[in-house]
């Protein structure tokens, strides 16, 4: 847990960049500072590990308060991963990664196990470890700082804006590969974004700071959706948040009910879909079965083909959230979603009635959890 007990900052020259901030980071979870540029985020990120000290106000870790630490002492116990991973250029990945293990003290033999392992950890081949990192995509590169903050096996993890240096497909993938890792880890993490987006995506626990370094609220991101407490969050927010809610894979508990699918497969002819077809489209599904895409029964010639296929369609994972499963309907050109399992297999589709149902419920079951 890491504790800010009423920390303020101010710079020289009078700049109040932190403002009397109190907050718990909670053990084991992703906490998220958020807010307009120059609220404060980074600093109060320095603060945890003393690059920058407070002007007043203490930071604890586990209880134990940061600034009486010694500061070498204090460092070790936090991983440190900044924008654009700020790895040393002359050494290689695993060297790079080695580093944290052996100011730990772990003898160098250890240590290049543990870069090895990690470097696995992070999505990475073991190709990429006698690599120079000049030699790595930005994506990569922000691979090998998450690995390298990791492996002195840190209690607690700083992270500026990981992700923010890469393009929107490579950031997503190394958020999603991010939130893996985290499951697996459980480190407690405070991480700084000015993505708002990011934050609901990834956050056990999301703070939004306005411009002063106040603090506007703390909350879990589907409260800040629901409840957010004044203007200025809603704002912050954005318009989308009655729809963005239905991102949260929870709201999907209980699920839609799945409908059986009646499916056929490449080589099939015009007869047999129209016999399969309960209306226009019948979902082709490969020899595993998993859906490849829909077959058109009026427009069909001869045998299906690959070529025949409709694929504007996204899959569903069974148990994904709301926002993925009403996707799925809407994008299917028969208006029913596909869902498949965690192998890809198709598991049913599902209506939009049915989808709606689901949210109405979760909608109502929300509303039912306000005080
Ligand atoms: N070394 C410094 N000396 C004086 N003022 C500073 C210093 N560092 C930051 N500030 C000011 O403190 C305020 C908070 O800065 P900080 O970098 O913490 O904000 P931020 O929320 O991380 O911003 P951004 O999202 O733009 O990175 C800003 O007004 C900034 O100009």
């Amino acid at each position: 847990m890491i504790t800010f007990d009423t920390v303020s900052k101010h710079y020289r020259g009078q700049t109040v960049a932190v403002d009397k901030l109190s907050l718990t980071a909670p053990t084991g979870k992703l906490t998220i500072f958020v807010g307009p540029s120059g609220c404060g985020k980074t600093t109060s990120l320095r603060m945890v590990n003393r690059l920058i000290a407070p002007s007043s106000g203490r930071i604890l870790l586990d209880g134990e308060p940061t600034d009486t630490m010694d500061v070498a002492v204090l460092r070790r116990k936090i991983g440190y991963v900044i924008q654009n991973a700020g790895l040393f250029p002359h050494r290689t990945v695993v060297q790079n990664i080695a580093t944290t293990a052996r100011l730990n003290g772990t003898p160098k033999d250890q240590a290049l196990r543990i870069a090895h392992d990690l470097l696995e950890r992070v999505g990475l081949s073991s190709a990429f470890a006698n690599r120079y990192p000049w030699q790595l995509s930005g994506g990569q590169q922000q691979r090998v700082g998450v690995a390298r903050a990791l492996a002195s096996d840190p209690k607690f993890m700083l992270m500026d804006e990981p992700f923010s240096a890469v393009d929107p497909v490579v950031r997503g993938q190394l958020q999603d590969e991010f939130l893996r890792l985290q499951r697996d880890i459980g480190k407690t993490i405070i991480m700084v974004t000015h993505d708002i987006d990011e934050a609901l995506k990834l956050g056990d626990q999301v703070v939004v700071l306005r411009t002063g370094g106040t603090l506007a609220q703390v909350a879990t991101p589907q409260e800040l959706l629901a409840r957010p407490a004044d203007d200025f969050v809603a704002d912050f927010i954005g318009r989308d948040r009655g729809y963005r809610v239905l991102g949260f894979a929870e709201f999907a508990k209980g699920g839609v009910p799945l409908g059986a699918e009646p499916t056929a497969t490449l080589g099939a002819t015009p007869e047999t879909l129209r016999q399969i077809a309960t209306d226009r489209w019948v979902l082709v599904t490969d020899p595993l079965n998993r859906p490849l895409g829909w077959a058109d029964v009026d427009s069909l010639k001869g045998p299906l083909r690959d070529g025949d296929l409709n694929l504007s369609g996204t899959l569903a994972v069974e148990g994904s959230s709301l926002r993925h499963v009403l996707d799925a309907v809407l994008s299917s050109p028969s208006g029913r979603g596909v869902i498949v399992g965690q192998s890809g297999e198709l598991m049913g589709t599902v209506t939009l009635s049915h989808v709606a149902e689901a949210i109405e419920a979760a909608r109502t079951g929300r509303l039912g959890t306000q005080p």
